[in-house]
């Protein structure tokens, strides 16, 4: 590459090596001077008002790569199903979602991308709930000009690896819930749980396809998960009757259904007394009350994932433990928070 400075005085008729913005009080106010324009004398006074003194004329050589199109070679490399990029700024591609979903990060290649000499890609959280046409990630070059090899390592990268960035769309699940606790079998107390299940899974696309009641009987319990799943329920939730009392059977009745545990403890507050189970290939979530009581549980980072398809293992479920910490803040701003952010 050949970059020279030059004077903005002796700019007239030169062609710009590249975008010049214009920022006014922290706030992007777009660019003026474009690369490639021809820099004509009324540019000169708005020039200087920029701040520019001198500017810079470019002439790539072969083997040089311009940060725009570097930037579009990457936002292409790294885009994959359900992502789209824009056009750069200042050699910058944003990447957007397609349609509603989950997004999927896959953390190790990114960061080998981010190993690379002049290459950035930053991203959401993997596993982050997102709607189409949200900001996933940002990838740009840091100098003007990076060498062509740089590019090519990092598409490399992106073609060994398969996937980078992607949307995973919500398939439209029947749930099935059994609903335990003698209380609300007695209709002693009116039962909060079904209500806030429906909701979270209707805002998913997703319906619930009925609602079963049973008193604190593990054969009871146990009879109803397997009729929902007999029933066509793709997954199952099986509520309250998580912890230590000696009514608490609703572990034992998860198992007595004949489902795997995944595990029984989740390392995410609130929802510690969690289980994850599949009852041949139906997964079947043990939830404690405190699915019902809080905003944002567990429940909330694991039911996304299982309305996208996803096979949740036991080692997904320990790796909620680096960010799992609710904040309990007085007025719950999830998922605009650390909540489940941490885990990879
Ligand atoms: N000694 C201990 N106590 C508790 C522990 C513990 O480790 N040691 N864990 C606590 C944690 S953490 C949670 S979370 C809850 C889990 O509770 P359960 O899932 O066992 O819930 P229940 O005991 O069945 O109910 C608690 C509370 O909620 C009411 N409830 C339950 N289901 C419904 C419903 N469908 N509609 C309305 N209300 C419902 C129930 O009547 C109780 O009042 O355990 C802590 N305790
Ligand atoms: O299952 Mo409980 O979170 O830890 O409220």
């Amino acid at each position: 590459m050949k970059l020279q400075t030059i004077s903005v005085n002796e700019a007239v008729g030169k062609v710009l090596s590249h975008d010049i913005t214009k920022v006014v009080k922290g706030e992007f106010k777009g660019a003026p001077f474009k690369k490639g324009h021809i820099i004509k004398e009324e540019d000169i006074p708005e020039l200087l008002k920029l701040g520019k003194e001198n500017i810079y004329i470019l002439e790539l050589e072969p083997g040089d790569v311009h940060e725009d199109e570097a930037g579009i070679r990457l936002g292409t490399a790294v885009a994959g199903e359900g992502v789209r990029w824009c056009e750069p700024k200042e050699s910058r591609v944003n990447l957007y979602a397609d349609y509603n979903g989950l997004l999927k990060i896959n953390v190790p290649v990114v960061e080998e991308i981010n190993e690379l000499p002049d290459v950035i890609l930053s991203t959401l959280p993997n596993n982050t709930v997102v709607k189409s046409g949200d900001m996933l990630a940002g990838t740009k070059v840091i100098p003007l000009v990076v060498p062509e090899q740089t590019v090519v390592e990092a598409e490399n990268i992106c073609r060994r690896a398969g996937w980078v960035i992607k949307v995973v769309p919500f398939k439209e699940v029947k749930v099935g819930v059994v609903i335990t606790g003698n209380e609300v079998y007695k209709k002693r107390v009116r039962d909060g749980f079904g209500p806030v299940i429906t909701e979270k899974v209707e805002s998913f696309g997703s319906s619930v396809i009925g609602i079963d009641y049973a008193p604190d009987d593990a054969a009871t319990i146990a009879g109803k998960i397997k009729r929902m799943a007999d029933g066509g329920a793709g997954l199952i939730f099986v509520t309250g009757g998580m912890s230590v009392d000696p009514d608490d059977v609703t572990p034992r009745a998860i198992h007595l259904a004949g489902a795997r545990v995944e595990k029984y403890g989740a390392p995410a507050l609130p929802g510690a007394m969690f289980m994850l189970a599949y009852l041949g290939d139906v997964p079947v979530m043990g939830v404690p009350a405190c699915g019902m009581f809080f905003k944002a549980t567990v429940v909330d980072l694991i039911l996304p994932r299982l309305l996208a398809g996803e096979r949740v293992s036991r080692r997904d479920i320990v790796a909620l433990a680096h960010g799992g910490l609710c904040r309990s803040c007085s007025q719950c701003r999830y998922p605009n928070c650390t909540f489940g952010k941490g885990s990879n």
